[in-house]
């Protein structure tokens, strides 16, 4: 059946090498894939080919049946992609780093800040974050704007078990409200009724 996201035949290489081939999924509103396999399967290769990042060796990614590739700025704006680093400016202080953001994306820096629990942290430079604070701040661009799609790399990556609670509830606010979730990960993450995909 196809899915609000389609991923169709596809195939990946990395440095001259197939990572994987032939595969097709599709996932619908609510859904939520965790993406499992051992280190250098391809999962964050899948990830960043369903962002836009890399392109297919072979077959595409659709989005409500169109080829996401034919308007690469439409499926950016749908599309929040958490990668293995941060890219956090280390001199802004997170709420300008949100500030930053939602000037582009819309959401409100406030409430982004208050989703992830760094509220009292808002006017520190992010030099003096921690590991997992600064998880939590990149994880916090997620809720900015409304895009429908969120690619996770190893979101829980330094989280402590509070943070990781209070990420379960964004993924299910964002699952109730229509969104998609895609997540690679080692470690437990809480998602419900989520489907596995092993590479
Ligand atoms: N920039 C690159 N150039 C060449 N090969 C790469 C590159 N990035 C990844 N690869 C290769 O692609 C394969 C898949 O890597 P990928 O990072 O997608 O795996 P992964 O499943 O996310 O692994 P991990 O669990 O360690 O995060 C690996 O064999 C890796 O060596």
């Amino acid at each position: 059946m196809a899915g609000l996201l389609d991923a169709v035949d596809l195939a990946a290489r990395r440095g001259g090498r197939v990572v994987f081939a032939g595969l097709s999924f599709a996932a619908q509103p609510g859904d939520a894939l965790l993406l499992l396999g051992p280190n250098g399967a391809g999962k964050s290769t899948l990830l960043r080919l369903l962002a836009g990042l890399l392109r297919p060796a072979a077959g595409h990614v659709a989005w409500e049946g169109e080829d996401a590739a034919s308007d690469p700025a439409a499926h950016g704006a749908r599309t929040r992609y958490l990668g293995h680093q941060d890219a956090i400016k280390p001199a802004l202080s997170p709420e300008e780093d949100l500030r930053f953001w939602s000037r582009l994306r819309g959401g409100d820096p406030a409430a982004a800040l208050e989703a992830v629990g760094l509220s009292p942290l808002a006017a520190l430079p992010c030099r003096t974050l921690s590991a997992g604070q600064r998880r939590r701040l990149a994880l916090a661009r997620l809720t900015l704007g409304d895009a429908p799609l969120w690619l996770l790399d190893e979101p829980t990556l330094g989280l402590d078990s509070a943070s990781v609670e209070r990420l379960g509830g964004l993924l299910a606010a964002h699952r109730a409200r229509g969104g998609i979730v895609l997540a690679a990960t080692h470690l437990p993450l809480p998602m419900p009724g989520a489907r596995e995909l092993r590479l």
